[in-house]
């Protein structure tokens, strides 16, 4: 991790650095993702097969690519029962915060003989992709999961790569069963995403993708766009801690590294008012690197983008925090409320020095599907609102049409749209003469 004064020339080439993690800096991967995509589009099953082949080693076929109710027993004997109850425990948390999430359909009556609404219907079949190249995310399912269901999908279709044995990951299935997913296909990356936006003889073609995933991923994500809904992209994991001398540095240091562990592409920051702070949780994270299984991932990504940042006061860290726009920022200050409220970007905010980000990770109940690469400035975390759509609703008697009509036919005409003026006019056409 490099320490760096906070100025605002050094936090421009910060993020100048971290955009370059953006899909949208990843042209050279477009035409390899097009060409897979096209692929997918023309030949269906056959192109999932061969992808399977070439990218995850192993072989999948029309009778296999589908997660049988036998792989999902076998998947429960093979689970610890204790890791089945922590997931049942998650998924209590995660259900009953996105419960709070849920919107109703409304109507009001503004106006005599009116009527006007928003009916909220849920999206019909949803696809959920969940990563399983460098780690598997049994978590991720139910945090992709939960929302659709309680927003009342009605089909939750899954895909998900296999491992060489052309089997998906045991609790990766359980907490899939566990969350309720319809249907499971062994199927990852680019050729996932065509399959769920075009359908293949096997996959059916969703409304909507939701769920991170790699670069390939993500930039097939954006090109199916259009074809179907997607969630916003998810890309490698962030996390920014706010910190000043009160913080522990040997918790902070292990929160940094918790995120950096993800990807190579990860990013880790401190920004920090204490010299002295900053030099103590560097020499933490050193410690810590040394004992930890993913040295090599969290030693990359440390090196490439890995910050300690030093401010001159907490206004400034704050003003450097919002225009990071970090997926997740952490606040140990000693008024980290205060701090809280004057954070504007940020996907997910953890405050004080029990509140660690894998809390959110795995189980408080928010979702972890969070905006990353400067996103939070507009994007939200993944929601039930992802998950439905709305529809307007106008009523209006004859009598209370009469009321205005004439109002509508002079806009209509302002805009020359006589057939519009029509539509109205004639309904009192007879009451004219
Ligand atoms: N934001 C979140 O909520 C969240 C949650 C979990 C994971 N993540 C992120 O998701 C990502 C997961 O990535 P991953 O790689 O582990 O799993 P992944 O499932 O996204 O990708 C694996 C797939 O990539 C494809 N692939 C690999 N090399 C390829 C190549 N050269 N050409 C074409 N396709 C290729 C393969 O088809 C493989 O199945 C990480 O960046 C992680 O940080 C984010
Ligand atoms: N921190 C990731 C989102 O950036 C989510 C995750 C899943 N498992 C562990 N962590
Ligand atoms: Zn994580």
């Amino acid at each position: 991790m490099r320490t760096v004064a906070l100025t605002k020339e050094s936090t421009k080439d910060i993020l100048e650095n971290l955009l370059k993690r953006s899909p949208n800096n990843y042209g050279k991967f477009e035409s390899a993702v097009d060409e897979i995509l096209k692929n997918v589009k023309e030949k269906g099953d056959e192109a999932l097969f061969a992808y399977t082949k070439e990218f995850d080693k192993t072989e999948v076929t029309k009778e296999t690519i589908r997660v049988t109710e036998e792989e999902i027993k076998e998947a429960y004997e093979a689970v610890d029962p204790a890791l089945i109850e922590v997931i049942r425990k998650a998924l209590v948390n995660i259900r009953s915060y996105h419960e709070k999430q849920r919107q109703n359909s409304w109507f009001t009556t503004e106006a005599k003989g009116t009527m006007l609404g928003q009916k909220v219907t849920p999206l019909e079949r949803v696809g959920v992709y969940v990563p399983g190249g460098k780690a598997v995310y049994p978590s991720s399912v139910l945090m992709n999961i939960v929302p659709a269901k309680v927003a009342g999908v009605d089909q939750i279709v899954m895909t998900t790569p296999p491992g060489k044995d052309g089997k998906v990951n045991p609790s990766t299935l359980v907490a899939a069963k566990e969350a309720g997913a319809d249907e499971i296909y062994k199927v990852g990356g680019a050729q996932a995403i065509g399959a769920l936006a075009y359908g293949t003889e096997s996959i059916p073609k969703v409304d909507k993708i939701v769920g991170p995933g790699n670069i390939f991923v993500a930039l097939a994500k954006k090109a199916v766009y259009g074809y179907v809904s997607i969630d916003s992209i998810a890309g490698p994991s962030e996390i920014l801690v706010l910190a000043d001398e009160t913080a522990n540095p040997r918790y902070v240091a292990a929160d940094l590294l918790s995120q950096a562990e993800h990807d190579e592409l990860a990013s880790a920051i401190l920004i920090t008012t204490s010299r002295e702070f900053a030099a103590k949780v560097s020499e933490e994270v050193d410690g810590f690197v040394k004992i930890l299984s993913r040295k090599e991932i969290i030693q990359k990504s440390l090196d490439n983008f890995g910050y300690i940042l030093i401010a001159e006061n907490m206004d400034k860290a704050i003003e450097a925090a919002n225009a990071i726009a970090s997926e997740h920022m952490e606040i140990v200050t000693a008024n980290p409320f205060e701090v809280m409220m004057k954070v504007r970007n940020a996907g997910a905010i953890f405050i004080g020095e029990n509140s660690s980000e894998p809390l959110g990770d795995y189980f408080a109940g928010p979702n972890h599907v969070l905006p990353t690469n400067g996103t939070a400035k507009f994007f939200s975390a993944l929601s039930v609102d992802d998950f439905v759509k709305k529809s307007s609703i106008v009523y209006y008697s004859r009598e209370a049409l009469r009321e205005i009509h004439k109002d509508i036919e002079q806009f209509a005409t302002s805009e020359q749209l006589t057939a519009h003026a029509n539509s109205i006019a004639v309904r009192f056409e007879d009451e004219e003469q």
